[in-house]
């Protein structure tokens, strides 16, 4: 993408460097490997296996070892974390996919109604199944959970368990799968029953990225999506990369009800006698915002302001490179209360917290990854 082509650059690079880098133990480690052999074997014997994806990444989250099996009715192709991407782009990514003669379901795993409608869809599936195999109703149906890191396979697991219609006693052992923003924390296969007559129960895997990634714009969308732990890569370039594709949105315009600008795009000064009663009402609205986040609405604010007041060309890589400088070394900071000291890294800081505002939702929804040309 125009604009953003140095920060994919820079920060792909990055992810590059490490998946190359000897020290593999902290990239494709042997919980990894010894993850990826095993659900390798297991997947010909499960009766349905669930690819979890990233909605905001339907292809670049694609979890490759699945290519080695044919495509069949028994996969299903879940775009998770909805809630994060945008609406409209999702459902382009679902009809590409059906079109192409995949299953695809898009699902927030922290939305009961959502795990609701998934679980009936299943069942419906699963008696499918059952009906064109002549399997009698007794038999157990196993369905297994499989994904790159992070994509929220032991959170969708979790919820399928807790709604699932399952007895109180089966619930009340209250297992469950480790659920963590840091990629990497599920290491072990676990087994979670989600309903019962016929009983399924669910796998959940340990997330598995190939062991090495070449594409620079493919590593840069799964180091801002979560895929790949944070300690491995230069937060400031992460966050430059989102500001790239958050200014070259449109995501900000919903923003201008926090702005203190007025209509000439100069900033109304605090008191003003012209400005109070608008910036009175403005202040009202910030109030009101069902968010009742400061922060989180001072950086909307700051970058909303920064965004409409910037003159240059943002698809011009030198005046992004500009726009981004100023949105990170004076404006965000400001808005996070981040004070310049020479022992505290405020540059990481800002990142960190920047970062955290985009993977929470709160920065705007973002599909990352686009559809490919023949389909537009
Ligand atoms: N907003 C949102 N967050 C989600 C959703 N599903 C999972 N998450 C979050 O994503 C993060 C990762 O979820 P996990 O369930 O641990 O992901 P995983 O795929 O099991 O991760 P690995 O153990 O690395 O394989 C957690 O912070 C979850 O709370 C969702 O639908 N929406």
């Amino acid at each position: 993408m125009v604009g953003t082509a140095s920060f994919v650059q820079n920060l792909g690079n990055s992810v590059k460097k490490v998946s190359d880098s000897k020290s593999s133990s902290w990239w494709y480690n042997h919980h990894m490997r010894a993850a990826s052999r095993a659900i390798f074997q297991r997947i010909p014997l499960v009766d349905l296996v669930l690819e979890v994806r990233d909605a905001r990444i339907p292809m670049s989250s694609e979890y490759g070892q699945l290519r080695y099996f044919p495509s069949s009715s028994r996969n299903i192709i879940i775009l998770n974390k909805m809630d994060l991407a945008d609406r409209s782009k999702t459902k382009e990514w679902m009809a590409y996919f059906k079109e192409r003669n995949y299953i695809p379901y898009a699902i927030n795993s922290h939305n009961k109604d959502s795990i609701k409608e998934f679980l009936n869809f299943l069942q419906a599936r699963v008696r499918d199944i059952r009906r064109s195999t002549h399997s009698s109703d007794t038999r157990t149906t196993t369905v297994m959970l499989v994904g790159i890191p992070n994509v929220g396979k032991s959170a969708f697991a979790n919820s399928l368990h807790q709604i699932g219609r399952i007895s109180a006693a089966e619930k009340g052992k209250l297992k469950h799968s480790t659920v963590s923003p840091q990629p990497g924390e599920t290491k072990n296969i676990t087994s979670l029953k989600i309903a019962s007559h016929p009983n399924i129960y669910i796998l959940d895997t340990p997330g598995v990225l190939p062991p090495k990634i070449l594409d620079a714009e493919l590593s840069a969308k799964l180091a801002l999506t979560g895929a790949v732990d944070d300690i491995l890569i230069d937060q400031s370039e992460l966050a430059q990369y989102f500001l790239s594709i958050l200014n070259l949105s449109d995501e900000y315009k919903n923003w201008a009800k926090f702005s203190t600008m007025d209509d000439d795009g100069a900033a109304t000064s605090v008191g003003g006698s012209s400005g109070g009663s608008e910036l009175h009402k403005k202040e009202n609205q910030i109030v009101n915002d069902h968010t009742q986040d400061i922060v989180v609405q001072a950086v909307r604010r700051a970058l909303f302001d920064e965004i409409s007041a910037f003159k240059g060309n943002m698809v011009d890589e030198k005046d992004m490179v500009q726009l981004i400088e100023a949105q990170f070394t004076t404006v965000l900071r400001k808005a996070f209360n981040v004070t310049s000291n020479p022992c505290g890294d405020a540059t990481g800081m800002v990142a960190a917290k920047l970062i955290n505002l985009y993977r929470t939702g709160r920065l705007g929804h973002y599909t990352l990854d686009s559809l490919p040309r023949s389909h537009m």
